[in-house]
């Protein structure tokens, strides 16, 4: 029998389901996949089969009640193209598990005793652990022979100076409660910092680079010679940048102020500040393209959110300067940050004696890869580089899981 070399990789988030499923003798991708609107009447699962596939995307709209439907209808999904569950040349499969709390510093076969504290940090994740545990345990009944890998979002900012990860409260209470910033979407700020360094040609240990993940969760990180040094999420994934439905920093005040004056509950006050708030309690949307085609109309609210959005992340990158005292390069991520040119444009306009500019015509550019944005002349290089946690979480399942990884 040949050796199992496809790796399954399942990044579970609040209401969706990311998935593919890879070879990782070159690491290409057999197949990508979305689940979406997970508890909606109106979930959507999208299938697009790859190398060598010969299928067609395929997509449709049902109802799918939670991550448990879910993951079985990502199973389904591979086994039309052949690319079941049950196949024998599945060695491992891989789970993005966002808090990892101070214990998980590298990737972890997942055991029982595993499991037990993704559940334990519940409720500093409640948006995300439980819907990570649930696509681990329906994945383990699926395929109980094979090893199930956890790779922790928290694990990449354990290395943080405590200047940077504590909190300036009281230290026992701090110390009893584990309070304290942790950090997140780690994954992706260690491949894209690693990536922008190769894309300028020079080894991570060497680079300064500050990478603005900006996703629906968006998170900026400061990182020197291939360590984090200081994120912006904290003890949970709300602090920070303004996010899609997330507020970032707020006074802590606030929250004070809304139990007492407006009467509002702990959990009332969790789902204003996660869910009503950043870009969709700005302006009622939190998808960018959206933002920018009102902007075009001329709509006030679209402006402003747009203008708050851009404000804190140009706040970021000062402090960050700041933190690392040279800067090689700064990196933009994710949804937000790969597609969208005018918060490029913005979040660097005016930086020009801090050696940041961004070239119009680059910046407007559509391709695929890594490139660069800044003009020739600019001390500071500023990039747009994919991110791509799937494969990365791949790549460490694979490696934990005994496979060699040649790309
Ligand atoms: N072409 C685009 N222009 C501007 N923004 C975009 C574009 N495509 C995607 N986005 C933004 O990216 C966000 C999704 O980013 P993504 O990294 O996929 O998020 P997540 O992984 O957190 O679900 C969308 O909500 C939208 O705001
Ligand atoms: C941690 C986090 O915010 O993740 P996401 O962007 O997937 O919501
Ligand atoms: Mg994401």
């Amino acid at each position: 029998m040949t050796t199992p070399t496809r790796v399954l990789v399942l990044n579970s988030g609040s209401s969706s389901v990311k998935y593919q499923l890879l070879d990782m003798r070159d690491a290409s991708r057999l197949a990508v996949g979305l689940v979406e609107r997970i508890g909606e009447s109106s979930s959507r699962v999208a299938h697009t089969p790859l190398e060598g596939g010969g299928a067609e995307r395929r997509e449709r709209t049902a109802p799918i009640a939670d991550h448990a439907a879910a993951l079985k209808a990502v199973a389904e999904e591979l086994a039309r193209d052949g690319l079941g569950l049950d196949s024998p040349e599945l060695a491992a499969i891989g789970h993005r598990v966002v808090h990892g709390g101070l214990r998980f510093t590298e990737p972890t076969v997942v055991t029982e005793e595993v499991l037990a504290e993704i559940e334990r940090l519940v409720p500093v994740a409640p948006l995300h652990n439980p819907a990570n545990l649930t696509g681990i345990r329906t994945a383990q009944a699926l395929r109980p022979d094979l090893p199930q890998v956890a790779v922790f979002d928290t694990a990449f900012h354990t290395t943080m100076p405590e200047a940077a990860s504590r909190y300036a409260i009281d230290v026992e209470t701090a110390d009893a409660h584990r309070i304290r910033r942790y950090g997140f979407h780690g994954t992706s700020h260690a491949y894209v910092s690693r990536a922008t360094a190769e894309l300028l040609g020079r080894d991570p240990s060497e680079v300064n680079v500050i990478v603005l993940h900006l996703g629906n969760g968006a998170s900026a990180s400061a990182v020197s010679g291939g360590r984090c040094v200081e994120t912006s999420m904290g003890l949970t994934p709300l602090e920070g940048l303004v996010m899609g439905t997330r507020s970032g920093d707020i006074d802590p005040a606030v929250i004070f102020h809304l139990q007492r004056v407006a009467g509002m509950s702990a959990d009332e006050i969790d789902t204003l500040l996660n869910k009503r708030s950043g870009l969709v309690g700005l302006c009622g949307d939190n998808d960018m393209r959206e933002i920018h085609r009102r902007i075009g109309e001329g709509d006030p609210a679209a402006r402003l959110a747009f203008d708050i959005y851009v404000h804190r992340l140009k706040k970021y990158i000062g402090a960050y300067y700041a933190v690392l005292g040279r800067v090689d390069a700064v990196a933009f991520t994710a949804g937000v940050g790969e597609n969208a040119a005018p918060v490029r444009a913005a979040a660097v306009a005016g930086l020009e004696e801090l050696g940041l500019a961004v070239d119009a015509g680059l910046n407007a550019e559509r391709s695929e890869g890594a490139r660069l944005i800044s003009p020739g002349y600019a001390r500071v290089a500023v990039a747009v580089v994919p991110t791509d946690e799937e494969r990365e979480i791949a790549r460490q399942t694979f490696a934990l899981a005994g496979g060699e990884v040649n790309a």
